[in-house]
């Protein structure tokens, strides 16, 4: 399973095995220490300031789904705590990523949905039954649009986001490059340099 594959591999190494590509904002961060997420992302677009349609994509997305949720702009905001990381658990959801912010840091560590947000935020959203948004539509963050289905790796580093076709060859990429890596560390452990290495001189 893609998922079980993509457990074991970093987000940077994913991105680089992509050609360099997906990587989300780096304002995007776990919501909390060991925070660790791999599941096809569920779009959702949320009016800046309000999180009902956040409330909406927990009903409507699949279990095993990790929300990625743009915002628009409107990062100043804490739009995810302790309640809809227990709604989301209760779904089987795999996680959420937002270029917003979330609160409730230590409820949300205990609770251990992972959460990655564009930093952690007091500011109560509005829940406006007439905002505009959507639910499994592509949304784009930073200069990676998000589909349905699409690859999403979210660790320490931050998040990254495979476009689901890709995803058989990058994940095979990616393990290539982290058994040529583990191979170069065992060299330059041995006393090896890198710049002999890769030949650079
Ligand atoms: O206002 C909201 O719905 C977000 C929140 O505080 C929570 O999930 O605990
Ligand atoms: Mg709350």
């Amino acid at each position: 399973m893609r998922e079980t594959t993509a457990d074991a591999l970093s987000s940077a190494t994913l991105h680089e095995a992509a050609g360099r590509v997906g990587a989300l904002p780096s304002a995007i961060r776990p919501a909390f220490a060991g925070a660790r997420v791999a599941g096809r992302a569920f779009p959702v677009a949320s009016p800046p300031g309000d999180n009902l349609w956040i409330h909406r994509a927990v009903y409507a997305a699949e279990p095993g789904d990790v929300l990625v949720v743009d915002v628009g702009g409107g990062t100043e905001f804490g739009y995810w705590g302790e309640i809809l990381s227990t709604a989301a658990l209760a779904r089987g959801l795999a996680g959420l990523v937002i270029n917003g912010g979330a609160r409730d840091q230590e409820a949300l560590a205990g609770l251990g949905l992972p959460v990655f947000s564009a930093g952690l935020c007091i500011r109560g959203t509005g829940k406006d039954v007439d905002g505009t948004g959507s639910l499994a539509a592509p949304v784009r963050i930073g200069e990676v649009f998000i589909d349905r289905g699409d690859l999403v790796v979210g660790d320490a580093d931050g998040v990254v986001v495979i476009p689901r076709a890709d995803t058989d060859a990058v994940l095979k990429g990616a393990v290539e490059r982290d058994a040529k890596e583990a191979e170069l560390m065992r060299r330059i452990r041995a006393g090896e340099r890198t710049l002999d290495l890769y030949g650079w001189h």
